[in-house]
């Protein structure tokens, strides 16, 4: 059934052979066409290279919504290519159903916790991803979320509609500035060191970072000071949430640094929800541990609409969408498809994922 609702292309073989690996593919599509299956419905850039690139035959969920994990079992038998998004686990049973075929994954994503590295290192499948072309994005929404949270831009607006907003107040919707602040960025990566470029004009007083080792160079565009996470959440006025999700990180943020941070601190993840122990942050935010929280990701996603965080004025919430920018998904849907193609082509990605 769901197989009506998909768009199949045959693209034409039409392009010149330029490399070894190349005529090796070229071999195989004179008479079959590489299978790709593209999961969802991408900026239209990057099917439109798929499409004319002359090398493979697309198959494609067309749609905003997931494709069923069924139909996605289904679909990527004998596939030779899958470009996918960080919503559908490419795990052991996704590989085994795909089968020997398949030789190239391409996540339009720059997180891979989606991804069984090990189960797909083992088939010596390779992994394109799309880092660098979101940083810009995700550091501005960062920014946006950190600042909707500490000057409680929600609350505010929500007042201001439903008739709360009486007279000027002194000590009405007061927050907390960046002016003079410490912030702590958790993992000095691309994008903690992008966040740090955007916050430093606004008169941050001193950067702390914490990662798995200490980054010098990078920390020095913002004169960074590299401590353990438990002095930075100790000293943080704000703390942000970069690394990625990893059994190393899970859970990372709990009960005991909530503990130790200032009761006037904000933290803010736009990183993976699960670094954070969702039932702990609750617990902070409705004891007066820290003062609020901005988080573009959560434990699940979409998090129910009766989720308890989901009452807390001192909590905002965002749907995942710190690289949504029209720009951005649609360079990452060309990055994608061209770290598809290479890999098809046997050539060398523009993004690859050292496995
Ligand atoms: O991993 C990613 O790419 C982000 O979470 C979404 O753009």
């Amino acid at each position: 059934m769901w197989l009506g609702h998909s768009v199949k292309v045959l693209a034409q073989l039409s392009r010149a052979v330029g490399s070894s690996h190349t005529a090796q593919v070229m071999k195989r599509s004179q008479h079959q066409l590489a299978k790709v299956y593209v999961s969802r419905r991408v900026p239209q850039e990057g099917v439109n290279l798929l499409q004319d690139s002359g090398i493979c035959e697309v198959t494609q969920w067309d749609f905003d919504e997931t494709v069923p994990r069924s139909e996605l079992l289904k679909q990527v038998a004998g596939a030779h290519g899958l470009f996918c998004l960080l919503t559908e686990k490419i795990d052991k049973e996704l590989l085994d159903a795909a089968g020997p075929n398949l030789k190239v994954i391409s996540t339009m994503s720059v997180g891979h916790d989606h991804l069984s590295l090990d189960e797909i290192k083992k088939r010596g499948i390779r992994v394109g991803y799309t880092p660098d072309v979101l940083t810009d994005a995700t550091a501005e929404l960062t920014v946006a979320l950190l600042l909707a949270t500490s000057r409680r831009l929600m609350e505010a607006v929500a007042e201001a509609k439903n008739g709360g907003w009486g007279t000027w107040k002194p000590l009405w919707m007061c927050g907390y500035g960046l002016s003079n602040s410490t912030v702590g960025i958790v993992g000095l990566g691309r994008i903690g060191i992008a966040v740090g470029q955007c916050l430093k004009p606004f008169g941050v007083k001193k950067f702390l970072y914490t990662d798995f080792e200490p980054k010098p160079d990078i920390a020095a565009q913002i004169q960074a000071e590299y401590v353990p996470l438990d002095k930075l959440a100790e000293e943080s006025d704000f703390v942000t949430l970069h690394c990625a999700l990893t059994p190393e990180t899970q859970g990372l943020y709990n009960k005991d640094l909530f503990s130790k941070m200032k009761k006037t601190a904000v933290l803010i993840n736009t990183s993976r929800g699960a670094v954070v122990n969702q039932e702990d942050l609750y617990q902070a935010l409705t004891t007066g541990q820290i003062a609020a929280a901005g988080m573009d990701v959560t434990v699940p996603e979409p998090l129910p609409t009766d989720h308890p965080l989901f009452t807390l004025k001192n909590c905002v919430i965002l749907p995942h969408i710190a690289s949504a920018t029209i720009a951005t998904r649609t360079t990452m849907s060309v990055l994608a498809a061209n770290n598809l193609l290479s890999g098809l082509r046997g050539a060398p990605m523009p993004k690859e994922l050292t496995l």
